[in-house]
């Protein structure tokens, strides 16, 4: 049977906003093994970005519990047991393309990493943009390298909000695949919030939510693997 690598309990997010609060995850429950891929989908605003904000470790819940049992303790996820591809890419604006993938290996006190960096950008087809600085890169670009920064010290985990919202569906379904079968390579874990049915379609699992919940979450695609 497949490493626990997290658990969820009856999470539970809220924001005090000024005219009330607003739970953003309401009672959500699961567990991710190693190697297992899902999808969270539903509308904007039903709380994607925090889930995962919580499954990363980059939030902490109102109630509830989240616990890492196959990756360690909430300060020392990331960048080695967890990456993160965050909306609209993130990269550092005053460093190249292989400078950002570098990052996480430099905060990390590891050794080599620009050939590292060069192979995470190969692995998504960008190493010819290495020296380009985020300026000069389409936002499907940055995308690509976001993502190559997100596996560059091989977690166990990716979670990726939106990681292809700024490709064309050829450029979404090659991302995904690269992304997949460096996942199957790896036995790595893989969380995307999407709101491309196409993307959903390639993972193991979709979790759908609406207002918070999970409405349903064990839906299995109709296709999947890298087709
Ligand atoms: N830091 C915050 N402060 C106040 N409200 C917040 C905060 N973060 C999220 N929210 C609210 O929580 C709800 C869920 O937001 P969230 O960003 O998780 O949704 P989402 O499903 O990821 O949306 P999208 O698909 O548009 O990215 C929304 O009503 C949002 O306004």
């Amino acid at each position: 049977m497949a490493r626990t690598l997290l658990v969820g309990a009856d999470l539970w997010r809220s924001f005090q906003r000024e005219r009330g609060v607003v739970s953003a995850v309401q009672g959500c429950s699961f567990k991710i093994s190693a190697g297992e891929n899902i999808a969270i989908m539903g509308p904007s605003g039903c709380g994607k970005t925090t889930l995962l904000n919580l499954i990363a470790g980059l939030d902490i819940p109102s109630s509830g519990q989240v616990e890492w049992p196959g990756l360690g303790s909430s300060d020392t996820l990331r960048p080695e047991r967890i990456g993160v591809v965050f909306q609209s890419a993130n990269l550092m604006p005053a460093l190249t393309a292989v400078e950002n993938v570098k990052l996480p290996i430099l905060l990390g006190n590891g050794c080599e990493a620009h050939a590292r960096a060069l192979t995470a950008l190969a692995t998504f087809g960008v190493e010819l943009l290495a020296p380009k600085l985020p300026e000069q890169l389409s936002g499907g670009q940055a995308e690509r390298i976001a993502v190559a920064r997100a596996i560059v010290t091989d977690p166990e985990l990716i979670v990726a909000d939106e990681p292809t919202g700024q490709l064309d569906q050829a450029g979404a379904a090659i991302l995904v695949d690269r992304l997949l079968a460096w996942g199957r390579q790896t036995g790595s874990a893989i969380v995307v919030a999407t709101h491309d049915e196409r993307v959903a379609a390639k993972m193991n699992r979709i979790w759908r939510m609406r207002h918070g919940k999970f409405e349903s979450m064990d839906e299995r695609p109709a296709c999947t693997g890298a087709g």
